[in-house]
Order: C-alpha cells, then structure tokens, then sequence
C-alpha cells in the first residue's frame, strides 16, 4: 500500500473513531440528563417512598428496611452517575486524540491479526464486544511497551497469552487529525520522542503514556513487593514514572483502590502543582499530594512552630563562616540516622520502669494532682502493660478523679458569682428544662433550687472542660522533658546543649520534628494512618533513614515506591546509604529495584556537560542543542549586566527561562538589582506556580522541575567552593532542557573543574 493511502485509510479511521466517540457523548449525555433527575426525585421524594412507622418492633424494623432500601436505591444511582461523568472525561479526551499506538498481534494458535490500537482510555462498540481503542494500562496494551515487532507475551489474570506482532506503530494526533505516523522498533520511536521532547517547557507537567519506555513500563507496572526503589539520573522520568504508575494501580486495582488511598510526598509545594494535573489529564483523580513538611506540621500540631527545611538549607548553604557551622551539620546528620533512633528506643525501654516526666495538673490556679503523684500512679502500673497502654489508665484515673472534683466543687462559693454571669440565653434554658421535668414527675422538690442546682453543675462542668481535655489528651505528661533527657541521654555534651539552645529560641528545629514525633508516638501510641495503600516518595535522596522509617510506621498498610537520586541529595542529613538504610526495613524478598540511566530532559550537550561535575554515568537522549556557555566577569556588577543581556536574548526563543541562584537571600538581592531591567518574577518557598516567563529562584526549589533555559547565576569560585554543594550545581544544571548558560565572576567554581573545555564555549 502506498505511504499516501495508508495515511488516508488510517486517518479515515480516526475520523470513524471520533464520530462515534460523539455518538456515545450524546447517548452517555442523555442517560446523565435522566439519573441526574432520578437522583433529584428519589432526594424529593424520599420520605413519601418510605413508610414510616415506629408503633411497635415490627413496624419499625420495617420502616428502617424501607428506609435503607431507598437509601441503597440513591447511592447506586449517584455511582452510577459518577461513572458515567468519568466516562464523558474519557471520550472527551479521545475526541481529540483517540490513541497514540498500534500493535498488529498474531496469538498463537489464531489466524486472524488483531490490530490493537492504545489510547489513554478504552473505547468499545456498542456491543461491547470490539475494543476499537484499548487502554494503555490494559494487558494487551503491555505488548507495546515492552516488544518491538517479533515475539511478545502478556499476562492476564486467566494466564499468559503469547504470539507475534506483526507491526507496531506510532502516531501523534490532534485536533483530530494525525500529524505523525511512524513504524517503531523496541524503544518507543527516537521521531516521537524527539518531538515530544524537542518541543517547549510546560508550566505543568505532561503525560507520557504515548512514549513510556520498556525500562520506565516495568516500574509504572510492577504490583509485587513491599518496597520499590527507583534510582534514576537527572531527568530519566522517574517522576513521570510515579505518576503513570498511580493511574496503573487506579486502573488495575480499580475495585479496591481508590486515589484518596494514595498518597505523595513531594519535595515543595511549586513541585505539587506542576505535576497536579498530570493525573487529571489521564481521566484520574488526583491522589493526595503533600510535602513531608506539611506532614509533619499537621502531625505536631499547634504545639510547636516548625522551622522548615528550607531555613535550615540557606543556613547550611550560606553560614560555613558561622563557628557553630560545623557542629550543627554533625547533630543534623546524627538526628537523621538509623542509630540515634537506635539509641532512642533504648534509652525508652529504660522507660518502662523509671524516668518518665510529669507535669502538675493545674485547676483554678492550684496544683490539683502533683506531677509526682502522677509519677507513682504510672510507675505503680505492671510494668508488663505497655506504655501507652499505662498513659491510658493514668488518664482514666486521673479523669475519675476531676469527676470527683466536679461535685465537690459545686457547693464552693466561686460557683455562686459565675452563676450570676451566666448569660440570659442559658438561664432561659435550664428554667425550660425545669419545667419540662415538672410535668413529668409533679413530686419534684422546688422549682429554684432545681435550677439552681443545675446551673452550678454547668458552670462547674464549663470550668472542668479543659482540664478533662488536657488529660484525655495526655498533656499530664511533659513530652518536651523527656525529649530533652533523652538527647542529653544519647548526644555528646556539646550537640546537646547546642540542641537545647535552638529549641528553647521558639522554633521546633526541623532536624528534631521527626525524632520528637517518633518519641510522642512510642509513649503516647502512634496514630497511624491505616486508609492509605500506596506510598510514593519522590526526591527521596532528600530524605534521611530515621524519617523513611517514621513515614514506614505511619503508613503501616501501605506499599511504598521510593524515587530518587542519589547525584541529587542536597539536604545535610541526606546520605548515600539513605536507600539501603530504607531497604535494611524491609525482608529482601520484599523489595523491587530498578535504576534508569538514561536522561530525557536535557540535550545531549547539556548533559555532557553536567555529568562531569559528577562523574555520573548517564546516558543522554539523542538531542541536540547548542553547547552550555560559560560567561566570566570582573566584577558583579559586570555578570548582572551580563545576565540581563543573555536572558533578553534566550526570552526570544524560549518560554521559560529560570535565573537559579544559590539561597533565597541571594534571588532576593539579584530580584532587586535587575528587575528595572527586565521583566522577572521572584519564587520563593510560597510560590505555588508560575507562567511562561523569567524567573529567579533558589537553587533548592528548583528541584524536580524543569525549565526551557537555566541560567546559573554567580557559579564563582567564592560561591560554590565546598565538596558538598557539587550535587547542587549538578542538580541546577540539569533542570535545563534545551539551553545552560553558566555566570561568574573572575574565577569559576573549582567543582567545574573537571568539565572539559569540549563540553562547553567561554565567554567573555
Ligand atoms: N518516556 C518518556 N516520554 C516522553 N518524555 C519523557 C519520558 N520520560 C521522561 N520524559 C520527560 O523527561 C523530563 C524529565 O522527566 P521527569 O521529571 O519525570 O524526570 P526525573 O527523573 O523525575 O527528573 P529529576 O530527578 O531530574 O527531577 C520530563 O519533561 C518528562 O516529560
């Protein structure tokens, strides 16, 4: 057939498609139309379709089964109009671009070729019987992924089915109309890759169904184990990957799994909504996305201010001068390690039989029960009961005991003045409730003293409020304190004090947020969180052991994937064993890992460029680009001048173009020295999102996110000089995808110094 009347034949195809995917928009618009007015009848009319009788036993069970009767016959009807709405998403969707692939599969045994073709969602004739698009998550659709044409097997839940394919092929369609058609081999074919990839940054994040690789397919489809562990270079997808594999567990668990029981932990909130609508886009809902931060603030409470861990980044990265520098990155490294939380459940075994911390229990001003009381009541409990269970019964205890009190203090005299202040509202009240009780039972004793009596129970019982809550709360034990005893316990002299200094300035340093948290929860009971399935974690070389185990123990019925990059770990207590501390928590048999090498962001300049800061072994995707540009000044004044001109000129090709400076303090300062110049926008830790533009931003809060142009700004010698900020500047310079251009000056950053001079051209 000739390459014109196939494409004829193929795009008649897609336009049969389409006019059917309409149809079913129409039938599937008008079924909503009718469940959405059954959904408001059933609502109106509910309580006139059930009969409501209460009169003796038999009645009333019959009313409560009419009543869940109608009840059931509502929530069938709105789920069936949940899905049919999700259903409309779908076909809108295909409307559009109905599929992107297309294999031509021979089963063994068969004589007829199937052509599957694999879009975003399944379409199905009217009879349900032909897929006229298959979804990419379907197992059919497992074949595209992972064969080029040849042999291919793929597994269903009644066995494996083999066969050959025949062909496989590529297309981009918009709008209806197919743009590129490609036969393919094994990798998804270099042309769609290199116009996928070729083309601008996003303020959001794309899709990949179309173009998911063999490699990055066996991540996003992997249900076995506990634990998955993907190590992946700069841009190789791992993001990406998560993602898709959230929509292939929806779609694979789709009975028993739902988004709301999935949760991701990303590295700032600019980084959350930039991947927000990926999800979405596949007709998914969005799982739950937070920061560890954000985790550990609703963890805590109100009881402390948290200091994020961004504070903690620009004092790491800007205060080496400090005398104290050096000992604060040694007691964050000891917080964030498997052996201080070693240590610590030591040191709360102890706990068992001494040494536990009370606080008086205060009512009206007064020392109510002594915090030694307290201390015999809970060391007088078996000591075979565990401790929380003991904190329990202390509480219970100490509860019966302000019951007690309640009554007592009712006769007292203060009783008498806050009865007087009671508002008229309230008054009104209990006068009613008395009258009411009056009716009833005409024996009573006098009106008066009734409500009386009343009344000084209530305020009383107002009085007692707090109390009862602050016990049941367990606020009787002073967790701080012991906190305190224990870093003093396990931490040498000068960590500890230093320790003590920070957190008596009245920020809770985010070092300690985990290992309080843990402490709190082995004392007082963890309050796991049993709802969510599925854990991911994304940039999880910034997290340190003691918190991968904490995020373990809260999410006790959860799979966790884990991704990340060790080349990217930035933060002080990360540490390159962080994975194999994390795969130390699991049985080996439960554990899945995976590496990716290969880079997709980034031309293959840049990423010749950027693996020698490393030394990392990292594949680039065949792109090309212009090399990175290096720019040296004299003076600062000269490479903001510098800056402002190059960043004019990129604008003109690029949508985004990103100003990565070292700290915050340092964006904040360029911000004010260019912005009469040109058209910027400052990030900060609140940034949420942000436009096609120019940006300047912290080096920290670039993570994960990618831009059309990176410029690095001041990559001088007196800026980045020590051995732990290489991984940073690595991790800058590949958040550019087509264009990096690097600023000092007078003297480079010796951590460039390995970067032959092929990979780049110097400018003055
Ligand atoms: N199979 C693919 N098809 C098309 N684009 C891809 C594919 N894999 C990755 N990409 C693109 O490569 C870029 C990098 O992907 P992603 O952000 O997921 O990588 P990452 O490994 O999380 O990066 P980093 O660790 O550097 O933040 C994105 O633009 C993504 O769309």
């Amino acid at each position: 057939m000739s390459r014109n009347s196939e494409w004829q034949e193929e795009q008649q195809r897609v336009n049969f498609i389409i006019e059917e995917v309409k149809k079913r928009e129409l039938t599937l618009q008008e079924k909503l139309g009718t469940t959405k007015e059954e959904v408001v009848d059933i609502r109106k009319n509910f309580w006139e379709d059930v009969t409501v009788n209460f009169e003796n036993a038999d009645e009333a069970a019959e009313t409560h089964a009419s009543i869940k009767q109608q009840a059931e016959l509502m929530s069938e009807r709105e789920r069936s109009h949940q899905h049919d709405l999700k259903q409309l998403k779908h076909l809108h969707k295909l409307k559009d671009s109905p599929y992107f692939g297309r294999i031509d599969f021979l089963e063994n045994g068969e004589s007829e070729i199937e052509k599957v073709y694999i879009g975003t969602s399944s379409f199905v004739d009217n009879d349900g019987v032909d897929f006229y698009v298959y979804d990419w998550r379907a197992p059919i659709s497992n074949l595209y992924y992972d064969y080029g044409p040849g042999p291919g097997t793929y597994e269903t839940p009644s066995g494996a089915i083999s066969g050959e394919i025949e062909v496989k092929k590529q297309y981009i369609i918009r709008q209806g109309t197919i743009e590129h058609m490609f036969n393919t081999g094994i990798t998804i074919g270099d042309e769609m890759l290199q116009e996928v990839l070729g083309g601008q940054s996003d303020t959001q994040m794309k899709n990949i169904v179309g173009t998911i690789q063999k490699e990055q397919n066996q991540i996003i489809r992997n249900d076995r184990g506990r634990l998955l562990i993907v190590q992946g270079v700069a841009g190789s997808g791992k993001t990406s990957a998560a993602l898709q594999r959230v929509a292939y567990l929806l779609y694979r668990f789709r009975n028993t799994l739902s988004a709301d029981q999935i949760v991701l932990f990303s590295p700032n909130p600019l980084f959350n909504s930039y991947v927000s609508t990926v999800l979405p886009e596949l007709g998914e809902d969005n799982m739950q996305q937070t920061t560890f931060q954000s985790y550990l603030e609703y963890r805590l409470g109100d009881e402390w201010t948290l200091e994020d861990p961004f504070h903690q980044m620009e004092y790491i990265l800007s205060s080496s001068n400090d005398e104290l520098y050096e000992q604060q990155v040694e007691t964050i490294k000891m917080k964030s390690s498997l052996y201080y939380m070693e240590q610590m459940d030591h040191y709360l075994s102890k706990l068992e039989n001494e040494g536990l911390v009370f606080r008086d229990l205060i009512f009206q001003g007064e020392t109510f029960v002594e915090k030694e009381t307290i201390y015999e009541y809970f060391y007088e409990i078996d000591d075979s009961i565990s401790i929380p269970n003991r904190l329990q019964m202390v509480s219970e205890m100490l509860l019966k005991k302000i019951r007690k009190l309640e009554i007592e203090e009712r006769e007292k005299e203060w009783v008498d003045k806050e009865v007087e202040l009671l508002d008229n509202e309230i008054l009104l009240k209990v006068h009613q409730k008395v009258q009411n009780e009056m009716k009833k039972d005409s024996d009573h004793f006098y009106e008066y003293d009734r409500e009386q009596q009343l009344l000084r129970a209530l305020v009383v019982k107002r009085k007692c409020k707090k109390i009862k809550s602050a016990v049941s709360n367990l606020y009787f034990l002073d967790m701080l304190t012991v906190y305190k005893q224990l870093m003093q316990e396990i931490l040498p002299a000068n960590l500890y004090e230093q320790s003590i200094k920070k957190i008596n300035e009245g920020l809770f340093p985010y070092e300690d947020a985990t290992p309080y948290l843990y402490v709190k929860g082995k004392l007082e009971g963890f309050q796991v969180n049993a709802k969510i399935r599925h854990v991911f974690i994304d940039e999880a070389q910034d997290y340190s052991p003691f918190q991968f185990a904490f995020i373990k123990n809260m999410f006790p019925r959860a799979k966790m994937t884990v991704l990340g990059d060790k080349n990217q770990s930035i933060y002080a207590h990360s540490k390159e064993s962080s994975f194999s501390a994390l795969q130390s928590l699991y049985d080996d048999g439960e554990v899945e890992k995976y590496e990716l090498t290969q880079s997709y962001r980034s031309t293959r300049q840049i990423i010749n460029f950027a693996k020698k800061i490393i030394l990392a072994d990292i594949e680039p995707f065949n792109r090309e680009g212009e090399k990175p540009l290096l720019w040296k000044a004299q003076t600062k004044k000269q490479m903001n001048e510098n800056v402002i001109e190059r960043v004019k000129h990129l604008r003109r090709s690029f949508g985004t173009v990103a100003i990565i400076c070292k700290t915050a303090a340092e964006s904040k300062s360029l911000y004010e020295a260019i912005y009469h110049h040109l058209d910027v926008r400052l990030m900060t830790k609140h940034s949420t999102g942000y436009e096609s533009s120019i940006l300047i931003i912290p080096s920290y809060l670039a993570k994960g996110v990618e831009f059309d142009a990176v410029v690095v700004y001041d990559a001088s010698r007196s800026t980045y000089n020590k051995e732990s900020e290489r991984k940073l500047l690595y991790t800058i310079c590949t958040r550019a995808m087509h264009s990096l251009d690097v600023f000092y000056v007078e003297e480079k950053s010796p951590l460039l110094s390995n970067v032959s001079k092929e990979t780049f051209q110097e400018r003055m």
